[in-house]
Formats: structure tokens, sequence, C-alpha cells
């Protein structure tokens, strides 16, 4: 069986694969100094708690955060018996190369999702990403990825403005009752939400005008269905679209060994 890990700078997404068959996902806080025994615990109780069995023969990693790849490659040699396929580095193939600028080190986040989205939905797309950042991860229609838009996350955005000023409190993001708040949060949760599906129109809109063909926009991140109630943003929201391009790329991989 495939554990795949998608690791962002906020949350680390563990998912098991049998072949195609996807068996659960399992969501940690991203912490660099947890070490690979402390993963273990977590996940074997939990893997348990699914009644899915530890035979697990193969590791994927993405991450975002470079300094917790060292003790997922602990994990994976000391209680799975493999060498992890790391994203981005040159052991691990993808699919289609990226076409950026020369020595661009992109996130690995974009490449799984770019993998997976054009397997799912073919190319031309647009891939929103609703995470620590917002990510706009744009696909060709030969399925490489080929740039896109990096945009301040909303739970940071809202963060940093209650850090900033002194009488705003700290507010969760919703969809308010209208735009003109009659109260701070009710202002607060205006400016974020409709400043988001503002941020995310505009930017697509844009995109599209600069990409010759038609573009079909997927969205992904926990945060993506409540946006999509203030307005039709998104042709598809796909939850587990960063662990099936992760599952896409360790395929790939697997075809090239045995060729
Ligand atoms: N359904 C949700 N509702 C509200 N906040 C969410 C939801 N899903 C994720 N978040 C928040 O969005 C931010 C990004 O989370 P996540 O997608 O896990 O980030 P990353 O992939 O960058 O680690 C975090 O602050 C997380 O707590
Ligand atoms: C933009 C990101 C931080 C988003 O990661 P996440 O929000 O999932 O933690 C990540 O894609 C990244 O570290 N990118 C590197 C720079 C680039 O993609 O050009
Ligand atoms: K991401």
């Amino acid at each position: 069986m495939l554990l795949a890990i998608d690791c962002g700078n906020t949350n680390t997404v563990f998912s098991v694969w049998d072949g195609e068959k996807f068996l659960c996902t399992l969501r940690t806080s991203t912490e660099h100094q947890r070490t690979a025994d402390q993963y273990y615990v977590w996940l074997s109780t939990l893997l348990a708690h699914h009644r899915i069995p530890m035979d697990i023969d193969a590791v994927i990693v993405s991450s975002t955060v470079p300094r917790v790849v060292f003790n997922l490659r602990v994990l994976s040699d000391r209680y799975f018996n493999c060498r992890p396929l790391v994203v981005g580095k040159p052991e691990c193939a993808l699919p289609r190369q990226p076409r950026v600028d020369e020595g661009t080190q992109v996130g690995p986040d974009r490449l799984v999702n770019a993998a997976g989205a054009y397997d799912r939905y073919g190319g031309d797309l647009i891939v929103v990403d609703f995470g620590t950042a917002t990510t706009f991860d744009v696909v060709a229609e030969d399925g490489a990825y080929v740039g896109g838009v990096i945009a301040p996350g909303v739970n940071l955005s809202l963060q940093a403005l209650h850090e900033a000023a002194a009488a705003l409190p700290h507010v969760d993001v919703t969809k308010p009752q209208q735009v003109i708040g009659t109260n701070t949060v009710a202002c607060m949760q205006s400016g974020v939400f409709w400043g988001y599906v503002g941020l995310v129109r505009g930017i697509c809109d844009r995109i599209k005008g600069e990409y010759e063909r038609p573009m079909k926009i997927i969205s992904t991140g926990g945060l993506a269905p409540l946006f999509q109630q203030g307005d039709t943003l998104f042709d598809h929201f796909d939850e587990f679209l960063t662990i099936h391009g992760l599952r896409i790329i360790h395929d790939h991989n697997q075809t090239l060994e045995t060729t």
C-alpha cells in the first residue's frame, strides 16, 4: 500500500492508497520538530481505528516545508523499510516537466496539483488551492505546470489584520449576511469574504485573458466550498486533488521502474 504525504505550511495530510483504491486521509498540524517515532505512533493509532492494516510498502512526499522532509524520510526508512519519493527531488520523475524560468523552485504542491488535475480534468486549467497561501496553478494543454499566482492565504490575512490593529478581534472567515457590516466582526468578515471572492474572480479572469485557450477552474483546499457560495468561481471543487496527484506521480515512477 502507498502512503502519500502532503505537507503544507499549516497542516500535513497523510493518505493511504491500495493501488487505485483510496482508503483514508488523516490530517495533523505541520511541526518540523515532530520525530519519525511520533508520526508512527499517531499514524498507527489512527489506521488501527480505521481498521486499515499497516502494510505500507511505498511512500511519496510533497512538502512546502523543507525541514520536515528529514523526519518523514526516517519514518519511511525505519518503519516501512522503503525510501520515499520526494516531489521536486531529482529521483522523483514528473509526468510532465514544468515550463517556468530557469532555476525556479516551484512549490511541490503546485506540481502535484497540476499532475492530479490534468489526470482528472485534462489540460488548459487553473487550479486554485486555498492553503496557507492561495495559489493559482496554470496547467497547459499538455498537462505541464506553466506558472501562476501566489496570494496571501485567507486565514493569514485575517490573522495579520487582527495582530496589526489593536481594536480588531480574531474572526473566523464566513459568508456575511450582507456586504455592509453593521458591527466590527461583520465588517471584517465582509472584507475577507468578498475581498477573496473578488481576488479569485479577478485573478482568474486576468489569467484567462492572458491565456489563448478556454480554461476550466478547479479548486481545492478546505475553504474552497465557502467561497463558491459567494460566486460561481469554480467549474469543479476537488477536495482530494493534491493526494490524487501524489498517487499519479507515484504510479508514473512505478511505470518507469518496470520499463
Ligand atoms: N474548512 C475550513 N474552514 C476554515 N478554515 C480552514 C478550513 N480548511 C482549512 N482551513 C484553514 O485554512 C488554512 C490553510 O489550511 P491548509 O489547507 O491545511 O493549509 P496548507 O495546505 O498550506 O497547510 C489553515 O489556517 C486552516 O486552518
Ligand atoms: C506558495 C506555497 C507556499 C503554497 O504552499 P502551502 O500554502 O500549501 O503551504 C508553496 O507552493 C511554495 O512554497 N512555493 C514555492 C515558490 C513557488 O511556487 O514559486
Ligand atoms: K497547497
